[in-house]
C-alpha cells in the first residue's frame, strides 16, 4: 500500500479460553474510509477497540505510520448528556473560550446550528447522532471509529447520516473505520470492506464508494454471501 495510516498485523485476541480474532492483518491508508461486516459476535467492535488502544491484542502488532492520530468514537447510543444544552454537550469539557466557537462551527458543519440551545429530549434520532457526530469532531480527530452508529435510525434518516458522514470525512481528510451490520451502508459508504469470517479477515472488497445503485447491489450481495457462507 502507497501511503498506510495504520497496519495491522496478525492480530490475536482471546477473552479466557474464547478465540475471538485470529490472524487479522490488514492495513489502511491515508484518506481512506473502511468498513468492517461481519457476523454478530464475531470481533468487529474487540477490533475497532484494539485500534482505538482501549484493549490489548493478545497477539501481533498494531502502527499508526507518522504519529499517534487523535481518535474519536460514534456509537449507536449517542451517549449526550441530557441535562446539557448541545452546544454545552460539544463545549463542556474545555474551559478555553475557543472551544465555544469551535462549537458553533462544528453544530454549523452537520446542519445544527439553530439547535445550540436545544436539550437532547428535544431532537429527534437523526438530530442526536449529529450531536454525537459534532462532539467527535470537537477534538479535530484523524481517525473516526464508528461502532453501528446509525442503527437505530430508520431507513430515510440513515441514508441522510450517510451522506453527511461520508461529506465530512471526505471534506476534512479524515480516516475512518465503520462496524456495521448493514452490508448495503458498508458497499455504500466504504472505500473498503473487510470481511471479519471466524475470527479473521478473509475477504477484501475494494473501491466501494461512489458506485452506482446497481453496482452497490451487487457489492452488498457479494458481501452478503461471504458473511453467511461463513461455517459459524
Ligand atoms: N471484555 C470482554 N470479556 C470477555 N469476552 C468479551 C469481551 N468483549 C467481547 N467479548 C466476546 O468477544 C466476542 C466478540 O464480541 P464483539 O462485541 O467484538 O463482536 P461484534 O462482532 O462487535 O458483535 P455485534 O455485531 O453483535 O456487536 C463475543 O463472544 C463477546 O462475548
Amino acid at each position: 500500500m502507497a501511503n498506510p495510516f495504520l497496519t495491522l498485523r496478525n492480530i490475536d485476541k482471546q477473552y479466557n479460553n474464547e478465540q475471538v480474532l485470529r490472524d487479522i492483518d490488514f492495513e489502511i491508508a491515508e484518506d481512506e474510509f473502511v468498513a468492517i461486516v461481519g457476523m454478530s459476535g464475531g470481533g468487529k467492535s474487540t477490533l475497532l477497540r484494539i485500534i482505538a488502544g482501549l484493549e490489548e491484542p493478545s497477539s501481533g502488532t498494531i502502527k499508526f505510520h507518522e504519529h499517534e492520530p487523535v481518535v474519536r468514537f460514534m456509537f449507536q447510543d449517542d451517549r449526550i448528556l441530557p441535562w446539557m444544552s448541545v452546544l454545552e454537550n460539544l463545549s463542556f469539557k474545555s474551559r478555553d473560550p475557543k472551544s465555544k466557537t469551535r462549537a458553533v462551527e462544528m453544530l454549523n458543519l452537520v446542519g445544527l446550528s439553530e439547535f445550540a440551545d436545544y436539550y437532547p429530549s428535544a431532537l429527534s434520532g437523526g438530530q442526536r447522532q449529529r450531536v454525537a457526530l459534532a462532539r467527535a469532531l470537537m477534538a479535530r480527530p484523524q481517525l473516526l471509529l464508528l461502532d453501528e452508529p446509525l442503527g437505530a435510525l430508520d431507513a430515510l434518516t440513515r441514508r441522510k447520516m450517510q451522506q453527511l458522514i461520508m461529506q465530512i470525512c471526505h471534506e476534512q481528510h479524515l480516516m475512518a473505520v465503520l462496524v456495521t451490520h448493514d452490508v448495503d451502508e458498508a458497499a455504500r459508504m466504504a472505500d473498503r470492506v473487510i470481511v471479519i469470517r471466524n475470527g479473521t479477515n478473509r475477504f477484501e472488497e475494494v473501491g466501494a464508494k461512489g458506485r452506482d445503485a446497481a453496482a452497490v447491489s451487487e457489492v452488498s450481495d457479494k458481501l452478503f454471501d461471504e458473511i453467511v457462507n461463513t461455517a459459524y
